[in-house]
Formats: structure tokens, C-alpha cells, sequence
């Protein structure tokens, strides 16, 4: 059986293994989560990239929006917004709300994320082996400027905080993976990506989801030094993200929103071949240029069907280049 090791963030990530389970049903896939973007809220752990994977390809998914859950109301962020109590800028659902409760009360009985997610699994059977990066605490910060400071007078705040209250509307200047120093890969992860046949990037974003994972001290060597090819596909389409607010962060970090230049900031290093979409067809020879073996294929992920074709093309190209 084909192992597969995927590195994800959010949407773009859980609809890219969606598309990657059809493709190949029979694979045994691991995915290493993004909990960067964990936040602590009303008393609770939310981590919405773990639970976007997992109601994704559970089915639990409110399709439309790309995260929380289909079918969602929203009784207790009225009453606790009633109470004056935020933030409400953060759309919470009840139903959502349950997976926190039930996840906050088991790390506090002790049990590790990992084990958590596991068992929350039990339930939304994913299909696929659903790690976070890391049990530690790790939470990406954004560096913005404070309206209320000096002049140039900068602040940090909280990743959700710039992305949903802000909308990445002001300048990010520098984005910081707090607490990922000191964090330790989560059991499994480093066997996991010392097992595989084959280690993916999904389009997710390169530098809060999977820019944070290869933040954690360990992961980024693993994956660099493992024996199975690692292939990428470009978030970055025609100079813009498929979708989100990939092009704010790049910015932060000094890479330009193109194609090639998010596979030049991943390096030939870390990437044995990249996907580009057939509009940025001018970019594979840059790319190539670069060390990093490269094909043009459609890269929009309008269905399932045309996502499970896109995995199918990332796997070619780790059949190619395999040493
Ligand atoms: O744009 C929004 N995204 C929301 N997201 C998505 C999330 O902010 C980001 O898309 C990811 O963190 C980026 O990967 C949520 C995800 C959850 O799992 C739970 C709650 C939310 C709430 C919001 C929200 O109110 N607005």
C-alpha cells in the first residue's frame, strides 16, 4: 500500500485530500496539521485547521464556506455575546463549539493533542491518519502596525485575529510562529515522514499552514532528508492565491505571489518537483531553473474530481523523479 505523507493547512488543504482520497482510495495517507492558527477562546482550544480536515473529509463540512460545520447555529455566541463577551468578530457555531468543549476536556484530563484528535477522529472517520504538527503549544502571530502607538509603533496580534477581525487589510511585517522553537513533533510525525513513499504540499499557504510546520524543529530536516520525493502544488495561480490571503503573508516573509517564487522559497532543498497551473506555463523553465523538476497541469480544484486529477498529476511527478 502507497503511504502517503501530506502537510496541511486548512481549506486548501482538507479539499486537496479529498481529491487525493478518490484519486487513490487504497492509499495509506498521513497528514501532518497546521495548529498555528489554534486559538483560545471562551475557555476553549479551537483548532481550525485540524477540525477543517477532519469535517472536510468526515463529512461534517459547511461546503460553501470552507470551514465550521454545515447545518450550524449560533445560540451560544448570542448569549455569550448578550453577556458582552467576545470577541465577535470569531463565527463559533454550536455545533463547532461541542468539538471544543469535548477537546478542551480531555487536554485538561491530561490527554495530548494528538491523542485528542484521535479520538475526535473516532467519530468523523477522516479516512486518513490526522496528526498535529506538534502537542506543544505553538500560535502564529502577525506583526501590524498599532494605530495607537508612536509613530511606527508595531503590535502583535493573535493570526485569526489579522485574517477574520482584519481581514489581512493592513500590512503584515513580519509573521512569528510562537512557541514553534521550543515545540517538539508530535508522536508520529518524524516516523511517518521517514516511512513514505511519497510527501505532498497541498495549495495550501506556504507560509502560515505549511511554512508553520516545517517551523517545528525536526519536521523540515525529516522531510528534506527523506527518501520519498517530496511535490508541491503552487497556491499562487496566474499572480494571485486560488483563494484566501496567501499573497499578504508572502509579502511578510519577502517572497513575490508567483508560482515560481513560492517554489524557489520552499528550495530545491525541501522540493523534488512542483506543480504549476497551465495559465503559469511561462514559470516551469524559471522553476527548473531553479533545480526543482516542473509540470504545468490545471490546478483549480472546481470539484473533487478535477482535485482527484491533480493529485493524480503530483503523484506522476513523484514517479518521475524518484531517485
Ligand atoms: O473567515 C472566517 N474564518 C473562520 N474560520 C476559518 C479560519 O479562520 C481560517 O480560514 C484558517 O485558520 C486558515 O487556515 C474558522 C475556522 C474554525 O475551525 C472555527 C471558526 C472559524 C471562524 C471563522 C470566521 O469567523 N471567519
Amino acid at each position: 500500500m502507497q503511504r502517503i505523507v501530506v502537510l496541511a493547512g486548512g481549506i486548501g488543504g482538507a479539499r486537496f485530500l479529498r481529491g487525493l482520497k478518490s484519486a487513490v482510495p487504497d492509499a495509506d495517507i498521513t497528514v501532518i496539521g497546521n495548529t498555528g492558527d489554534d486559538i483560545h477562546l471562551f475557555g476553549l482550544k479551537v483548532c481550525p485547521d485540524l477540525d477543517t480536515v477532519m469535517y472536510t473529509l468526515g463529512g461534517g463540512i459547511h461546503e460553501e464556506q470552507g470551514w465550521g460545520r454545515a447545518g450550524e447555529s449560533f445560540a451560544v455566541k448570542e448569549e455569550l455575546a448578550a453577556y458582552g463577551v467576545g470577541p465577535e468578530w470569531f463565527g463559533l457555531g454550536d455545533r463547532d463549539f461541542a468539538t471544543h468543549i469535548v477537546r478542551t476536556q480531555m487536554l485538561g484530563a491530561g490527554y495530548p493533542l494528538s491523542a485528542v484528535t484521535e479520538a475526535l477522529c473516532a467519530r468523523w472517520q477522516p479516512g486518513v491518519r490526522l496528526l498535529p504538527m506538534s502537542d506543544d503549544r505553538v500560535e502564529t502571530h502577525v506583526m501590524i502596525d498599532d494605530p495607537d502607538g508612536e509613530d511606527g509603533a508595531r503590535k502583535a496580534v493573535h493570526f485569526q485575529e489579522y485574517w477574520v477581525r482584519l481581514r489581512a487589510g493592513v500590512p503584515a511585517h513580519a509573521i512569528v510562529p510562537v512557541g514553534a522553537e521550543q515545540a517538539k513533533p508530535a508522536p508520529g510525525v518524524l516516523e511517518a515522514v521517514a516511512a513514505a513513499d511519497v510527501i505532498l504540499f497541498p495549495p495550501s499557504n506556504p507560509v502560515v499552514s505549511i511554512g508553520t510546520v516545517l517551523a517545528v524543529p525536526g519536521i523540515r530536516e525529516a522531510v528534506a532528508g527523506a527518501s520519498a520525493p517530496v511535490v508541491g502544488l503552487s497556491p499562487i495561480v496566474g499572480g494571485s492565491p486560488v483563494r484566501g490571503m496567501a499573497d499578504k503573508v508572502l509579502a511578510a516573509v519577502g517572497v513575490e505571489s508567483t508560482a515560481a517564487a513560492v517554489a524557489r522559497h520552499y528550495g530545491s532543498g525541501l522540493l523534488d518537483g512542483w506543480l504549476v497551473d497551465t495559465v503559469d506555463a511561462g514559470a516551469v523553465a524559471e522553476v527548473e531553473a531553479a533545480g526543482i523538476p516542473c509540470r504545468s497541469v490545471p490546478l483549480m480544484m472546481t470539484d473533487t474530481q478535477a482535485t482527484a486529477a491533480m493529485a493524480a498529476q503530483a503523484l506522476a511527478l513523484a514517479e518521475e523523479v524518484r531517485a
